[in-house]
């Protein structure tokens, strides 16, 4: 049975049909990659299945319920969260505190106990705490929590936004281009993390340009070219797939003769 399912989903910029009919599905601990050539709808329909664009055409079921048009906050109540190509770190904030405040989106309470710090609002300050405390040890800062999260490499700050998202214990985690920016060590950390998150059940959806990472970690394989699906399987087919080879050479091609104009 599919956690997630995008069933013939679409939309259109003015006459751009950006997205056009995508299907696939996620099982639960499956690690799914979208590839794709620049502008080949890969964000647009990230953006439609989190809830922050909303669809012209398809659905998105969740555990077989209809969440099309949900808006992210509550889709990350129902255990669907992502991250964000750009990081939405507090950087003048401790990496601690980056924690807690993915935290307290999950554990909020009613924000009267919060102003008036009553007892049941301290101890829900002390969970948060000691559940940010528990996800940096997952993504392996747990020995930075107190340092100015503008201190860390760009491959830990990566790590803070992983930790972020799955402080709503989601159970499908969206990460678009987790290992942007980083080096090879530090896509390797990410590798293994997203790895790990995946074996405890959680789905990963992946936007990734590094198609090293995406081969070895992606259980399954969707490409997109001009909106479309062009081709969906294991690494391995994806690779050797003519279609998807054409895309690629063609977007290069087209680069190419931009370059040269
Ligand atoms: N808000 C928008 N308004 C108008 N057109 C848009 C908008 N967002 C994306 N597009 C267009 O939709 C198409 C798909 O863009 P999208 O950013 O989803 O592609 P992508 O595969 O994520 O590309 P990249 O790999 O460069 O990030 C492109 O032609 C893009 O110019």
């Amino acid at each position: 049975m599919s956690l997630l399912q995008i069933e013939g989903l679409g939309i259109d910029f003015g006459g751009l049909r950006a997205v056009n009919d995508v299907s696939f599905s996620l099982k639960p601990g499956e690690i799914v990659s979208v590839i794709g050539p620049n502008g080949a709808g890969k964000t647009t329909l990230f953006n439609m299945i989190s809830g922050v664009y909303a669809p012209a055409r398809g659905r998105v079921l969740l555990d077989g319920e209809d969440v099309t048009r949900m808006p992210p906050h509550l889709l990350a109540r129902r255990g669907l969260s992502r991250t964000f190509q750009n990081l939405q770190i507090f950087q003048s904030m401790t990496v601690l505190e980056n924690a807690v405040a993915g935290h307290h989106l999950h554990e909020r309470g009613p924000v009267l106990a919060d102003l008036f710090a009553l007892p049941a609002s301290r101890r829900r300050s002390r969970e948060s705490e000691a559940g940010a405390r528990a996800l940096l040890e997952r993504v392996g800062l747990g020995r930075a929590a107190s340092q100015e999260a503008g201190s860390l490499s760009y491959g830990a700050l990566k790590r803070l936004e992983i930790a972020r998202a799955l402080a709503l214990k989601p159970r499908v985690l969206l990460l678009d281009e987790p290992a942007a920016g980083c080096n090879a060590v530090e896509t390797e950390e990410i590798d293994h993390l997203i790895a790990a998150v995946a074996a405890e059940g959680v789905s990963i959806l992946l936007v990734e340009h590094d198609m090293k990472m995406v081969m070895r970690i992606s259980n399954h394989i969707v490409v997109l070219d001009h909106g479309e699906k062009i081709a969906e399987g294991e690494p391995a087919a994806i690779s050797r797939d003519p279609r998807v080879i054409e895309a690629y050479l063609g977007a290069q091609a087209t680069e190419a003769t931009h370059a040269d104009g």
